[in-house]
Parts: structure tokens; C-alpha cells; sequence
């Protein structure tokens, strides 16, 4: 590597006293020279964002997300904030931002601080990975913020080619020029590099693996008794979401029906001009149009059929011709038989001999042109569109000789149910306690009509090993996996500490500001090389279905490759006033066109509790309703709201 790696930092100095006054921040010019003097001819760091801000809890998050979601910055340093004064408030705007936490990151600066001061034990900082960036909180002092950074200053280049998804090889190289020992990184482990899947490879770095869940093997007693997921946000997890689902690759395949829902993975052009020839509109008399009207003998027919080669016309002549046949050379124009008639006929009646021309034909009536349907080099399909039920994607390449294209591969999806109390939908009675497992056949319907393959794992039991053996078994089998149930707050809700204890995977996100699917939890985990994606859906059936179409569909959609992922919103307007709830919720409605008032209108289904499946009948619209706030309780008949098409227009 000749090339010097560059990070983008930005530093947020979080102050009430330097946010009055900017000459008073001593901390923030102070890291920025730490970052200056740590750049070397291999690694650059490149201080390209910094603001000065009071100790206000949403301030800091709205810098810190806009700096890691919007501008990507590498690396995200807080200086401020982080000790026990009463308005020291930095971690706890930090920490639900970070989507995985590192506690050796503050615990390697806090131990390289208590060398020098007890009080460094008061030092309550956080860091931890948002997306691709790596976030920091460093204490406010000059000498606290430059001592706590340049303890950690130099593992944070490999961090950050981590959390981008890369191996950490550069850094490695870059380690290994300048400490010349071997091929081990800081964690002692041998890294392996795959070049093929170099983005998957797994880097476990056990040091810095921590669990939010409680232990498997742990009593009821002991249970955390509030949630230890961060609450997200639905456009945040959508934002986790797709920079995790990735498009798995390419294959060619020939243009025939089974090519309806497939996505392009090229732009595809006509090779072939349609028609191939000058044709004819309509059944008639090909003739020069100059001649005019008049009776002119008929010297040939040309039907739309094979023929050896262009027929020759001369003024005063004309060809009969059928709709779709070549126009001869010479002809400028095709009459329609409706405005001739017959003068003379072959002596045993059977041809035309003569025929009476009626109207004055314009230049290049009724012909089409060579390519005036479609020209050569005309885009037929884009890269990442995709392929219509319609069918006119695949008429048009049929017609001009695309005999095969390239398209994405498609994911294919596993579903699960879990519960002790669920048994299979078609059992002839109940044992008192259980349930019907209306899940599975949901999402594997879902699947079916959404065009992707779907493979059934069936139901699988609370049992921390039969769960693990089924998950390994299917994630080894399909490229995302679909788990309902087990995710919220019961003993026996196993799905997040298997995932993330048993099976390693690493869980993005287990909870979310939203009704229904609070519990939804997204999970990846490297499986024969590739990252494969694990949605588990809450157990309760109306959040099941919501969420898969909030979050499974578009990451399956992205997977395959799909431009516009996203599911359409059209807006509506409300036909009933609808209360609204604490959390930003998906309500489930009937809409449908109002051609009276121009607009769409929604009806909800109805009761709206998570466990009330019927809400899901004839809904083919999620309506997002804000939350509740103390100015806002209700949305009145007559609101725009947005809705979320998920079904068909009546
Ligand atoms: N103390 C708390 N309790 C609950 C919370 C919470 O935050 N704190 N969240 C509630 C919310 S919101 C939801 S949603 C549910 C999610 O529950 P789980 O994902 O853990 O699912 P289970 O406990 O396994 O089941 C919930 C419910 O759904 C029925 N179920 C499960 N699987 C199926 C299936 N395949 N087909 C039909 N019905 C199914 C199950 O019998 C339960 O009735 O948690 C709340 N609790
Ligand atoms: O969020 Mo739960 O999904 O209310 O029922
Ligand atoms: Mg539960």
C-alpha cells in the first residue's frame, strides 16, 4: 500500500461555557492537533467537521447521527460532558446511537488516565459503532481529552476498516511495515484473508465482543428486568437495514417467461431494429404517392410471409399488400383496400389485374420504418429495474433477438416459527394453552406472492439447542432468514441470546419506536463466507406480517437487486378520526381511489391490537401515524396521511 489511508474525523466540543463563547474551547483545537500529529506518511487523518454545542441531550444526537449517517465521517469524537455533574449528559445521548459498543475503547483511555489520577475512576465514557463510523467520548479538559485520544489514537484506523466492512488488511500491512514481526493482529489472532469474499471475512475480536443479552444458561431470577436494546427508530433501522443486505451476485439466463421478477444486473439494448424492414400498417396497395389517384395495374403481392428479396415498383404500378408486409422498392406509400376497387381481373377471374386508386396517399402513409418501433441501441431494461408480470419487458426483448440477460440472483428466504405453544396450523384439536401457528403460512404466502424462493423450517420449540440446531441448519441453507416469536421480554425468549451468544451473530438493533413490532430484532452472521441476514419478527401475528413488509420485503428487495427497494407510498386521506398511540404506529387500512375527490382514501380494519389478525384482512395499506405528544392525541377524519402500499389498489 503506497497510498495514504485517510479518516475523516469530526470533533464535537460539548460545553455550556464554549458554546457561549467559541475562544473558550480549549479541548476541541487541542484533539485537533492530537489527530495532526498522529497523521503519518501512511495514515492520514483529516479533521473535516467540528462544532461547539451546550450540554444538550438532542443537540448531541442530532450532530453525532448526521455526522455518522449523513456525512459517513470515520470517526466521531465527543470532548465534554462525560463526568458527574448534573448536566453531564454525553454518554446518555451517546450510547443509544451506537449500534455496537466497545467498551475496551473507554476502558483503555480510562486505565491510561488512572496512571495519572484516581479521579479518572469519575470518568463514565462510552464509544462504540454506528454504521461506518466510530464514535468516541473523551472528558472535557484539554489534558483529559489529549491523553484519553492518544491512548487510542492508534487502533482506530483498524476499527474503522473494520466497521466499513473491510479486514482490517491494510491496517495490518500498515502495522506489519512498521512493527516488521508477522501476520497477528492486536487481538492475537491469526487473520486469514479471503480475497473473494474479503468484506465478509469474520473478525471476531473477542476483547471487545459484549453481550447485551442475559446468559442462556442463566435463572429467571436473574434476568435484566428492562431492555438493554436501544429503542431505534423505523428510519434508522431501515438505514441499518440496507448497509447490511447486499446484492449476492449475477447469472445469465435466457429472455422467456421465468424472467417476470427478476431485476437486471445490466442495462440491456436492442440488437435488432423492429421492424427489420419497411412494413405495412394495413391491407392494401403499396404505390408511388405521386402517381395519384387513378387505375394502375397490380404486378405483384407482397404478404407479410418470407420472402426472397424486395419487390421493385415502378410509377405507375402497384403490389397488393398485407398488413405487415415488405413495401417494395419504390413504393412511397400504402393504400388501404377499403378506399380502391377492382377494375379487371386475369381471364379466369381468380387475380387483379387493375385496380382503381380513390385518394391522393401521402409520402410514407401506412409504412413503417426500419427501427421506427425500436431502433438498435434503444434501453430496453436498466440495470435494477425489474422484470413486469405485465410482460412487456420480454416481448420487447424477444423482438429484437436479446436471446439471454444478465440478472441478479435471487435471495433465498427461510421461515420459522417459534413457541412451545404453537403447533401446526392444521392439527385437528388444541390441548389447552395452545395456539395455531398462523406466522409461518403468513410469511411463506408473503414470500410466494413477493416473487422470492421460500424455504419452511418449520415450527421449532424454546429450547436453547433445538434453536440453535435449527438456526445453523437453515442459515446454512438460505440467504435470509425469517424467525417469528421469542424476541420480547419473557424467560423464554431465547431468539436474541442465541443469536448473538450461541450462533455469534451480531445483532444490529432489538428494538424499535414503533406499533406494532417493538421487538423486532435484525441480526447478521458470516455463514460459508457470506453475511446472511436474520430478521427475528415478534411472536404476536399482526406484528409479524407488519414488520416483514416494513423491513424484510425491502431488504430482500435491495438484495435482489432492486433500483427502488422501498415499498410505494401513496398519500390518503383519513375516513375516520384515529387515536394515536404512544409509539409511531403502521396502521392497517383499506385504501382505495375516490375519483369524486381525487384523492385516495383510507379506512382502517379496525381493532388494532398486535394479537388481532383480522386487522390484516383486506389491508392492502400501512398507514404511518406520528406518536402521540401532549399537543397531539388524535388525527381527525380528513387528515393526509402518508400510507405504505403493500397490497393491490381496488
Ligand atoms: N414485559 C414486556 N412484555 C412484552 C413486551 C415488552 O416490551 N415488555 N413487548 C410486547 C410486544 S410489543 C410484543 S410484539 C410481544 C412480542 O413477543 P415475542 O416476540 O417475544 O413473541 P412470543 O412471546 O413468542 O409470542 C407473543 C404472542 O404471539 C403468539 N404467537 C407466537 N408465535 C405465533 C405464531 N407462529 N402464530 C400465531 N401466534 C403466535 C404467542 O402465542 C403470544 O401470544 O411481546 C409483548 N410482551
Ligand atoms: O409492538 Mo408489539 O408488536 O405491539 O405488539
Ligand atoms: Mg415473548
Amino acid at each position: 500500500m503506497s497510498q495514504a489511508q485517510q479518516y475523516s474525523v469530526g470533533i464535537l466540543t460539548i460545553s455550556d461555557t464554549a458554546s457561549a463563547d467559541s475562544t473558550k474551547d480549549l479541548s476541541g483545537p487541542t484533539l485537533k492537533t492530537v489527530f495532526k500529529q498522529a497523521s503519518k506518511e501512511k495514515i492520514t487523518f483529516n479533521v473535516i467537521k467540528s462544532a461547539i454545542i451546550s450540554d444538550d441531550f438532542e443537540q448531541i444526537q442530532n450532530i453525532v447521527k448526521t455526522w455518522s449517517d449523513n456525512e459517513n465521517l470515520d470517526i466521531v469524537v465527543t470532548t465534554g460532558g462525560t463526568g458527574f455533574g448534573v448536566k453531564d449528559i454525553t454518554p446518555e445521548a451517546i450510547e443509544p446511537l451506537l449500534q455496537k459498543k466497545s467498551p475496551g475503547i473507554a476502558y483503555a483511555m480510562i486505565t491510561t488516565s488512572l496512571q495519572k489520577t484516581p479521579f479518572a475512576a469519575l470518568s463514565r465514557l462510552v464509544s462504540g459503532v454506528r454504521g461506518k463510523t466510530i464514535i468516541i467520548t473523551v472528558p472535557g479538559s484539554p489534558k483529559g481529552a489529549k491523553e484519553n485520544l492518544e491512548a487510542v489514537i492508534n487502533v482506530l484506523p483498524h476499527a474503522v476498516d473494520l466497521a466499513k466492512g473491510g479486514t482490517g488488511e491494510n491496517v495490518h500491512a500498515q502495522l506489519n511495515a512498521q512493527k516488521t514481526n508477522n501476520s497477528k493482529d492486536e487481538s492475537g489472532h491469526q487473520c486469514v484473508h479471503n480475497t473473494k469474499h474479503e468484506h465478509h471475512h469474520k473478525h471476531e475480536h473477542d476483547t471487545t465482543r459484549s453481550f447485551l443479552s442475559d446468559p442462556l444458561s442463566g435463572p429467571v431470577t436473574q434476568r435484566q428486568r428492562k431492555s438493554p436494546y436501544p429503542m431505534i427508530t423505523v428510519d434508522e433501522a431501515l438505514n441499518i437495514i440496507a448497509n447490511n443486505a447486499e446484492i449476492l451476485g449475477s447469472i445469465t439466463v435466457p429472455v422467456n417467461e421465468n424472467l417476470v421478477g427478476m431485476v437486471l444486473a445490466e442495462d440491456v439494448y436492442a440488437k435488432e431494429p423492429v421492424p427489420g424492414y419497411r412494413a405495412s400498417i394495413v391491407d392494401g396497395y403499396a404505390v408511388v404517392a405521386s402517381d395519384g389517384p387513378g387505375i394502375y395495374p397490380v404486378v405483384g403481392v407482397s404478404i407479410a410471409n418470407v420472402q426472397s428479396d424486395a419487390m421493385q415498383l415502378k410509377p405507375g404500378q402497384i403490389t397488393r399488400i398485407t398488413t405487415g408486409g415488405p413495401i417494395p422498392n419504390g413504393a412511397t406509400a400504402v393504400v388501404m383496400v377499403e378506399d380502391t376497387s377492382l377494375v379487371s381481373t386475369s381471364a379466369d377471374g381468380l387475380q387483379e389485374e387493375s385496380v382503381k386508386i380513390h385518394v391522393q396517399a401521402r409520402n410514407n402513409e401506412w409504412i413503417r420504418e426500419i427501427g421506427s418501433d425500436t431502433s438498435v441501441g434503444t434501453v430496453i431494461v436498466r440495470k435494477g429495474e425489474l422484470v413486469t408480470a405485465v410482460g412487456g419487458e420480454i416481448g420487447v426483448l424477444s423482438s429484437v433477438g436479446v436471446r439471454e440477460v444478465r440478472v441478479y440472483k435471487r435471495p433465498v428466504i427461510g421461515i420459522l416459527s417459534t413457541g412451545n405453544e404453537v403447533v401446526n396450523h392444521n392439527e385437528p384439536e388444541l390441548k389447552y394453552g395452545q395456539i395455531r401457528d398462523s406466522n409461518r403460512p403468513t410469511l411463506l404466502a408473503i414470500g410466494k406472492i413477493t416473487g422470492f424462493e421460500v424455504k419452511d423450517f418449520g415450527i421449532v420449540s424454546d429450547n436453547v439447542q433445538e434453536l440453535e440446531n435449527v438456526l445453523k441448519l437453515a442459515l446454512s441453507q438460505v440467504d435470509v432468514l425469517v424467525t417469528t416469536g421469542g424476541v420480547s421480554m419473557g424467560e423464554f425468549d431465547l431468539l436474541k441470546p442465541t443469536l448473538e451468544r450461541s450462533l455469534e451473530a451480531t445483532i444490529h438493533f432489538g428494538r424499535l419506536k414503533m406499533k406494532p413490532g417493538k421487538p423486532t430484532t435484525f441480526a447478521t452472521i458470516i455463514s460459508d463466507e457470506y453475511k446472511k441476514l436474520i430478521f427475528s419478527l415478534p411472536g404476536n401475528p399482526v406484528s409479524a406480517t407488519v414488520t416483514s413488509y416494513l423491513f424484510v420485503l425491502p431488504a430482500l428487495r435491495k438484495i435482489a437487486g432492486y433500483d427502488n427497494w422501498n415499498l410505494p407510498i401513496v398519500q390518503a386521506e383519513l375516513s375516520n378520526n384515529i387515536s394515536l398511540d404512544p409509539r409511531p404506529e403502521y396502521h392497517r387500512a383499506t385504501i382505495s381511489y375516490d375519483y369524486t375527490k381525487g384523492k385516495f382514501l383510507a379506512v382502517s380494519t379496525g381493532n388494532q391490537i398486535s394479537s388481532r389478525l383480522l386487522s390484516m384482512c383486506s389491508c392492502n395499506a400501512l398507514l404511518k401515524l406520528p406518536g402521540k405528544t401532549d399537543q397531539l392525541k388524535e388525527l381527525v377524519k380528513g387528515t393526509m396521511v402518508d400510507a405504505i402500499l403493500i397490497g393491490q389498489l381496488n
